[in-house]
């Protein structure tokens, strides 16, 4: 099975559940809806969260009405986008103001959390790395925001720059360093600027057990059950991505490919 889910032209972008996926934790689903197009689904034993990528919706969980999300015509903008977190056993419909992207990250919870609005203000934005290793990263739902399983981020790439890099991996769990790693699966949904460009993702092991490098394009799911996961946008083609993650420890604990270490030591 390839790693790479092309995007599919219609309303569902892309729609990746475990047993697609042949993973335990993540499903994610990403919507390009016209306007007045909605979403209707019961979050079942799932706790979501609603990246408004671009556009504006209304969002409706159970009694609770919210309007007029979102803020960004692109997500190429130098802003964080709007969020909203749905617990399991909801309702919930997503009401399409006009063109909107909306992505959808779920993952098994238990319903401790309350359903909320985040807000693009309250949501952390960072630079990362050096030179053309530089990054801008947005953390959408971090460890420190209450959750129960799911972690989502968004990352924009310069044209020219890699991110995820030096590789880095989050697979296992060892109880002897628990500090170590942690056991994550990931989804990148990708898009780029202009929409033609592509990019570039390698997913690898140690043992190599898996060794893809795929070329992706606007609204491409790469899935990482394991492995180091890097990412170059070339010349020309600044490349966004959101990332969700989930297993069964909520925290995001990595370790950088050895052999590419050497680069963030002084020199
Ligand atoms: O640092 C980056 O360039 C982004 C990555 O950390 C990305 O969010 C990820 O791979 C998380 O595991």
């Amino acid at each position: 099975m390839s790693l790479l889910v092309k995007a599919a032209p219609g309303r569902v972008v892309t729609d990746i559940t475990p047993a697609s996926a042949g993973w335990k934790h993540i499903h994610f689903k990403a919507l390009r809806l016209q306007a007045g197009e909605q979403e209707e689904l019961s979050t079942g034993p799932l706790e979501y969260c609603i990246t408004v990528l671009t556009g504006q919706v209304d969002v409706q969980v159970g009694s609770q009405a919210f309007s007029a999300l979102g803020s960004r015509a692109s997500v190429f903008e130098e802003s964080a986008p709007t969020a909203v977190y749905v617990p399991p056993g909801q309702s919930l419909r997503i009401t399409a103001r006009g063109p909107a992207d909306v992505a959808l990250s779920a993952a098994p919870a238990t319903g401790r959390h309350a359903t909320r609005v985040i807000a693009p203000e309250s949501m952390r934005r960072s630079v990362r790395g050096q030179g053309s290793n530089t990054r801008h990263v947005c953390d959408i739902l971090p460890e420190t925001e209450a959750a129960e399983s799911l972690l989502v981020v968004e990352v924009i790439t310069p044209a020219g720059n890699s991110s995820s890099y030096p590789p880095h991996k989050h697979d296992s769990a060892d109880p002897a360093a628990p500090d170590a790693e942690t056991v994550l699966e990931e989804t990148y949904f990708h898009l780029l600027n202009p929409s033609q460009g592509f990019a570039f993702q390698r997913v690898y092991t140690d043992d190599r057990s898996i060794d893809e490098a795929m070329a992706v394009e606007h609204r491409d799911t790469v899935m990482v059950p394991r492995g180091y996961h890097p990412c170059v946008a070339p010349h020309g083609y600044d490349l966004y991505y959101l990332n969700t993650m989930a297993g069964p420890e909520r925290r995001w604990a990595f370790r950088n490919d050895p052999a590419h270490e050497w680069m963030l030591r002084p020199r």
